[in-house]
């Protein structure tokens, strides 16, 4: 029967693992240097050598986490297991990492489980191999916890998960450290016995040389290079040494000296003088390789994860399960903290402003028919709340310490001037206006009320010139350029000076200090000083208040954290925690949006938060030259030592209640 070449190769039976000129840069070294080595399959594998000559770096490499370089002028560079690209080796290949690499919160049963079901493996086949292997890696109770094992349970665990689901290729970093030497024998007679019987090939790395006679190959590794490989009683013979260590230090002894003669004969640094022991690496068979090298063309690498994506989803599934059992707090942050944030935001930010507090004065007479009635009916009162004063001075000093947003003050002549400015359509006549009779003041630090005031009153002014068309108004005519006239009154609006930046860099600087804690108040205050954040601000106010305030939040924040330390006891439930309060305190403070934003029933609740009205004293302070006198201030300064007050009984209290 005649084969053709490709039918040959796909007859041919594969190494167990192919390296061909793979040489790894680490950082700007070369760890593993253009090493050479096919081993067949069936039987054990050693690889000795002394800590940091690569080892790791050789097993890491293998199973496709460490990629080679490139080595365009050497022959061609491969790297394979078992015939295949090192990505697509899935179930038949049983690896222990150095590491633990273990889910510390499950049980061994469970993470046996979870690994056995990555693999595909039934219910059933995975309860008896692990009821084998608990027994023979004498494990703990199968229910005990992971995180409750010493170091070497859990490599025994690691172990016996690359065992669990018999497979072909064994690659084992390490898996007789931390054991016992009876145990040692066993796992050493244990993998004896699977790779004669079941033609298993085990590849392993060790530190001790001794316990390496029982492989059927070894090699020895030094600074990156393979120096000899070869059966143990061969190279004993060879060598004329009677233990393996003495082989390595002869071998060790022979690689300095050629590196010796490298240098002293002053020849470029070249891989071949480098690798001459790789000279002499072996490959056992020279049976031919089937495989390629690109994954396009590799037929079983896609068979290889497919058939158990849906058993490795539930895997996943079921380990995310139990995990949310055990923590319930977990589930909360985990879903229920997104969607309070999203409503939060949803409520807090973006929303049209409402019941802006507005002071309102009027020397006319308001009758039927005044200017100033027809202002005051067509004022939203869902986004203003009119207040009406007697005097500009009352208005004002209300205004100066915060508790209006704006005022309006319409003059005793504004009626007249509203026709006749309605009327009259000459340029020439604008000066004799400047006085105006319709004033408006507004707190400018707030850019987003600007912008709500400016455009209700634009509107307001817009339906004035409808409702002269409708003939409320009045019967004198009016033409377009009179449209132009009354739309100028917003032109009385003072000038916009401040940003949104200007707006939100108070809260952040609060916020800042109030989840950092007082630890970090000094060095916030100096930070913001010297990378500037502070420049940026117009800064009118007392440096000492805002400085106390900055004080006081982090104060106010340090008690928090021990309300938050009493409660969880987990780094990571206590970090979640903090991560999840952030946010919806930024949205409820009004950091980033005005709390005239929010519904007023919302607002009622969180202008007593303990940020809200700091930040609020902290514009004040910054924008507008507030001092304590300020009501503001004053809020600020209580609010926060009481929320400080109730952290710390608290904390107080659940101590206790915990002691008891
Ligand atoms: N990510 C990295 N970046 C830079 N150098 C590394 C990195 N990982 C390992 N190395 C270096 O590579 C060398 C080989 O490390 P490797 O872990 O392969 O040694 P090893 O023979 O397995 O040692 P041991 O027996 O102690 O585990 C060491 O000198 C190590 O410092």
């Amino acid at each position: 029967m005649e084969y053709a070449i490709n039918d040959l190769d796909e007859l041919a039976i594969p190494y167990a693992i192919e390296l061909i000129d793979v040489t790894v840069r680490l950082g700007n070294r070369d760890i593993l240097k253009s090493i050479h080595l096919t081993i067949e399959q069936g039987g054990i594998f050693a690889l000795l050598g002394p800590s940091g000559c690569g080892k790791t770096t050789l097993i890491r490499t293998l199973v496709g986490r460490l990629q080679p370089l490139n080595n365009h002028n050497g022959p061609r560079r491969k790297i394979s297991i078992l015939g295949k690209h090192t990505h697509a080796f899935g179930q038949i290949v049983g690896f222990m990492p150095q590491e633990m690499a273990l889910h510390s919160s499950n049980t061994i049963e469970e993470e046996l489980f979870f690994y056995g079901r990555l693999v595909n493996m039934s219910n059933e086949k995975i309860k008896q191999r692990y009821q084998f292997l608990i027994n023979f890696l004498e494990l703990p109770h199968e229910r005990k916890s992971i995180s409750t094992l010493s170091g070497g349970q859990q490599r025994r665990v690691s172990f016996a998960i690359a065992l669990l689901h018999e497979p072909k290729l064994l690659i084992l970093d390490e898996p007789t450290v931390g054991v016992d030497p009876l145990l040692r024998k066993k796992i050493w007679q244990h993998l004896t016995e699977i790779t004669m019987k079941n033609d298993v090939t085990a590849i392993l790395t060790t530190h001790y040389i001794e316990e390496a006679r029982q492989a059927n190959i070894i090699s020895f590794m030094r600074y990156g290079n393979l120096l000899e490989t070869g059966r143990p009683n061969d190279l004993l013979l060879k060598h004329e040494q009677q233990t393996l260590e003495a082989v390595f230090l002869e071998l060790c002894e022979g690689s300095h000296r050629v590196e010796m003669q490298c240098h002293t004969q002053e020849k470029v640094h070249d891989h071949k003088s480098l690798t001459i022991a790789n000279k002499i690496c072996h490959s056992f068979q020279s049976v031919r390789c089937s495989c390629c090298m690109r994954e396009s063309c590799c037929p079983t690498l896609r068979s290889c994860a497919r058939p158990y994506l849906g058993r490795s989803l539930c895997a996943l599934l079921i380990k995310d399960i139990l995990k949310f059992q055990r923590n319930p707090f977990m589930l909360i942050i985990q879903f229920l903290v997104p969607i309070l944030q999203i409503a939060l935001f949803c409520l807090c930010v973006g929303r049209k402003l409402s019941n802006i507090p507005f002071g309102f004065i009027s020397r006319e007479t308001i009758g039927s028919g005044s200017g100033s009635e027809l202002i005051l009916n067509k004022i939203d009162r869902n986004i203003f709340k009119i207040i009406e004063y007697k005097t500009i001075d009352e208005a004002q000093r209300l205004f100066d310490v915060g508790y209006l947003s704006g005022i309006i003050n319409i003059g005793e002549n504004f009626s007249r001037e509203l026709i006749e400015k309605a009327t009259n359509c000459s340029f020439s006549n604008v000066n004799k206006y400047n006085d105006s009779q319709f004033t408006m003041y507004m707190d400018q630090t707030n850019r987003q009320m600007v912008y709500t005031i400016a455009e209700e009153f634009i509107r307001i002014f817009k339906t004035i010139d409808v409702d002269y068309h409708l003939g409320f108004f009045t019967s004198t005519p009016m033409n377009q350029e009179s449209l132009f006239k009354l739309a100028q009154f917003h032109n009385n609006l003072p000038e916009i000076e401040y940003t949104f930046t200007h707006f939100m860099i108070p809260g952040i600087i609060l916020s800042v200090i109030f989840f950092f804690n007082v630890a970090l108040t000094a060095l916030s205050l100096v930070i913001e000083q010297s990378d500037g954040t502070q420049e940026r601000i117009p800064s009118r106010g007392s440096l000492l208040y805002s400085s106390l305030l900055c004080v006081i939040q982090g104060f106010c924040g340090m008690t928090f954290g021990l309300v938050i330390s009493t409660i969880f006891t987990t780094e990571i439930n206590a970090h979640q925690i903090t991560m999840s309060i952030f946010y919806p305190v930024l949205l409820l403070s009004g950091i980033v949006w005005p709390l005239e934003g929010q519904p007023i029933w919302m607002r009622t609740v969180t202008e007593w938060l303990p940020m809200t009205k700091a930040i609020d004293a902290m514009r004040g302070i910054l924008l507008k030259g507030w001092g304590i006198q300020h009501l503001i201030v004053q809020q600020a300064f209580w609010i926060t030592f009481i929320w400080s007050m109730v952290f710390l009984i608290l904390t107080l209290f659940i101590f206790n209640c915990r002691r008891l």
